[in-house]
């Protein structure tokens, strides 16, 4: 039969193979359900393309080396224990299902493999099908398949769309198909099932989680265990509804220099702001002070405070936990001042879904020989720490570049001292500060033509003048801030505000129980891009920038709760009971007071995003290295504000009355 193409010779008792002069054209040959045992040369056979083996008892596979067209290639179900002899066929498809076979060898010079069946085998790694590219489909149920990590080796072949791992122990581990779908990131049906869209964002969200979802999820933790503890309504940091508590944060990679230069503007502009004391589970390095730069926690006492709803937001860097208390801002805006803080990337996107509405200064590096320099030289990090930080400059950059407006400002931190003068002035076009003409070097800064002197007696002598010119002075001062920095508003806008007014009125008052829920409102996500300021105004006789609102404005009701609120240190109010107490903000006594507060699991909210991070490179691997003019495009100081903001922005006023009534004692 030298014409012969297709022969199928299956469900037989063929002992023999191949025992025939070979046809010039055979293509395809089905020898399946024989008895055959012992697989021979076929060279002869060289325009085979199809061979079905399966069910009979061929423990090797030889002989194949020279059909060099054998696109498919079927041993199922016979005593196979080894793959080898398949080098570099052209195979598309192999099955090799219902063998022994307990290891994925030889098979990497098969590169136009693109079906591959090894189920029913005592497979335990995956190891040896990296480089098989064209893999589309791939089968391993029933083998011994135990860690997920497993599917690591196939985290390369991005045409792999199917694959079958049922029947493995693997499947009892937790998690186990979302961590595979966050490795496998192109497949579409895993264990028979449509892989949904649903999934792949759950898997990326669990094990490399976004910076937005991060700090979504921080702030939801402390959010979730604020709300469940007693509630109080700190006066302090509400100047008013449409003022903001002002608050500085300084951004940049670890040592950028940004603690030094908070230090330094808080020392200088104590009038103004005073440095708001992070806690931290790290130790303290040599020379660092608890309550000065930290306050040094362990890692109990840290998780105590997250679960007590202490934080504003917290962040782990470098395997320590660091957050921002209320009570760290809320001490500082106790003395009338404005908290500045310093704090990693992760840190500012949490505090964008604050209530809080800092000013957010970058500080970064662009001469990246001189920061390693600078981190060597501070002898406190090791490689890996030193290379992590230098990786994030380029994170910072990428953010600073395709979101605009994120950062308030950039400021380029090679040089501290240039990097301090910068700041400075930036600072005091904010405040819209003159230096004293004159006064000495060690002056510190004061609204105008008020100035203190090195010991920090404040310049015009006569006491009862210099208080009343102080007041007096303030007054306009806070005037003519806010009315600078009141961005018009729009009607929906205005009205918006109005009711909101209302509602905190009632509820001071305790008019209103039902309207806590709305001040707590004040808690959802404040995104850069749903600020009124950014948006663009409509002009309208209504929405003149000279009117004060907030607790400037001329309701008289609004006045007096301000001023009742005010002598006292802090409502306190019980969020599932509603009701207003004169209690101070209770700390233990509360909590003993018959409420069982259920701790929340973290589990639910934990963020485990290490854990196959090792396994990839899509980590948040940080953006190729660019050129330095490339990589920094710092927005000068002179334009600060934020995008589509109408005013020259500057930070919001420090709260009325507060400052102004402890400057005597604090001088
Ligand atoms: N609450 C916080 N949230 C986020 N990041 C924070 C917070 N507090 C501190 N950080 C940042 O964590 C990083 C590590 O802080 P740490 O003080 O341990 O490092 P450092 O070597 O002293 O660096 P630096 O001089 O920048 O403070 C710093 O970049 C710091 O600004």
């Amino acid at each position: 039969m030298p014409h012969l193409i297709i022969l199928d010779a299956s469900h037989n008792q063929l002992t023999d193979f191949f025992g025939f002069q070979p046809p010039k054209n055979l293509k395809e040959v089905n020898f399946s359900h024989n008895q055959m045992s012992v697989m021979k040369e076929l060279s002869a056979y060289s325009t085979l393309t199809k061979l079905n083996l399966d069910y009979n008892s061929f423990s090797a596979i030889r002989g194949l080396e020279k059909c060099k067209r054998l696109s498919h290639l079927s041993l199922a179900h016979n005593n196979i224990s080894r793959i080898r002899g398949l080098d570099h066929l052209p195979l598309r498809k192999l099955c090799l299902r219902g063998n022994v076979i307990q290891k994925t060898e030889n098979l990497q010079t098969l590169c136009n493999l693109q079906f591959l069946d090894l189920s029913c085998n005592r497979i335990q790694s995956l190891s040896g099908l990296q480089n098989l590219h064209l893999l589309g489909n791939i089968n391993l149920e029933s083998n011994l398949i135990g860690e997920v990590k497993e599917a690591a080796y196939l985290h390369d072949l991005i045409l792999l769309r199917e694959m079958n791992l049922l029947r493995n122990p693997v499947q009892d581990q937790d998690d186990y198909r979302l961590a595979v779908i966050f490795l496998l990131q192109h497949i579409v049906l895993l264990d028979q099932h449509t892989v949904t869209a649903e999934e792949k964002v759950s898997a990326v969200n669990k094990y490399d989680p976004p910076l937005e979802v991060i700090a979504a999820r921080d702030h939801m933790t402390h959010l979730v265990y604020h709300l469940m503890q007693p509630q109080v309504i700190f006066d302090s940091t509400l100047p008013s509804l449409d003022a903001p508590y002002p608050m500085l944060v300084l951004t940049g990679p670890q040592a950028c220099g940004k603690r030094e230069l908070a230090h330094k503007l808080c020392q200088e502009f104590s009038d103004y702001f005073a440095y708001g004391a992070c806690h931290t589970t790290r130790g303290p390095y040599y020379g660092e002070e608890d309550g000065s730069d930290y306050h040094f926690v362990t890692e109990e006492e840290f998780q105590n405070m997250i679960q007590m709803g202490q934080f504003v937001q917290t962040m782990q860097y470098g395997g320590h936990w660091y957050g921002l208390s209320r009570e760290t801002i809320e001490r500082v805006a106790r003395e009338g001042l404005a908290c500045c803080v310093h704090m990693e990337l992760e840190g500012v996107y949490s505090l964008k879904n604050s209530y809080f509405e800092p000013r957010y200064v970058l500080l970064i590096p662009t001469v990246v020989d001189n920061y390693v320099c600078f981190l060597k030289a501070r002898g406190f990090y090791s490689n890996a720490q030193m290379e992590t930080a230098v990786s994030r400059i380029d994170l910072y950059t990428k953010i600073n570049r395709e979101s605009p407006g994120f950062f308030d400002s950039v400021i380029p931190c090679d040089d501290r001292a240039e990097a301090y003068r910068t700041l400075k002035q930036l600072v005091k076009e904010y405040l819209g500060l003159e230096e004293h003409v004159g006064g000495s070097e060690s002056s510190s800064i004061t609204p105008d033509n008020t100035s203190t002197n090195a010991t920090g007696e404040l310049l015009p002598t006569n006491t009862t003048e210099a208080t009343d010119l102080m007041d007096s002075y303030s007054r306009n001062y806070q005037n003519k801030i806010q009315a600078k920095m009141t961005p018009q508003q729009t009607p929906a806008e205005m009205t918006s505000n109005h009711i909101r007014q209302q509602l905190i009125r009632e509820a001071l008052s305790g008019k209103s129980p039902g309207a806590y829920a709305e001040l707590f409102q004040r808690s959802a996500p404040t995104a850069p891009s749903s600020l009124p300021s950014q948006s663009q105004p409509l002009p309208g006789p209504s929405s003149s920038p000279m009117r004060p609102v907030g607790l400037s404005g001329p309701d008289p009701d609004e006045d007096s709760s301000s001023e009742e609120s005010r002598a006292s240190s802090g409502l306190s109010m019980r969020s599932s009971a509603g009701a207003l107490s004169a209690e101070s903000p209770a700390r233990g006594s509360d909590a003993g007071s018959g409420h069982n507060i259920e701790p929340l699991d973290m589990s639910m909210l934990g963020q485990d995003r290490d854990s196959y991070r090792g396994h990839t490179d899509s980590g948040l691997t940080p953006d190729a290295p660019r050129s330095v003019s490339e990589r920094v495009s710092p927005t000068l100081p002179s334009s600060p504000g934020r995008p589509g903001a109408n005013v020259k922005p500057v930070l919001p006023p420090i709260p009325s009355g507060r400052k102004t009534n402890d400057s005597g004692s604090k001088q």
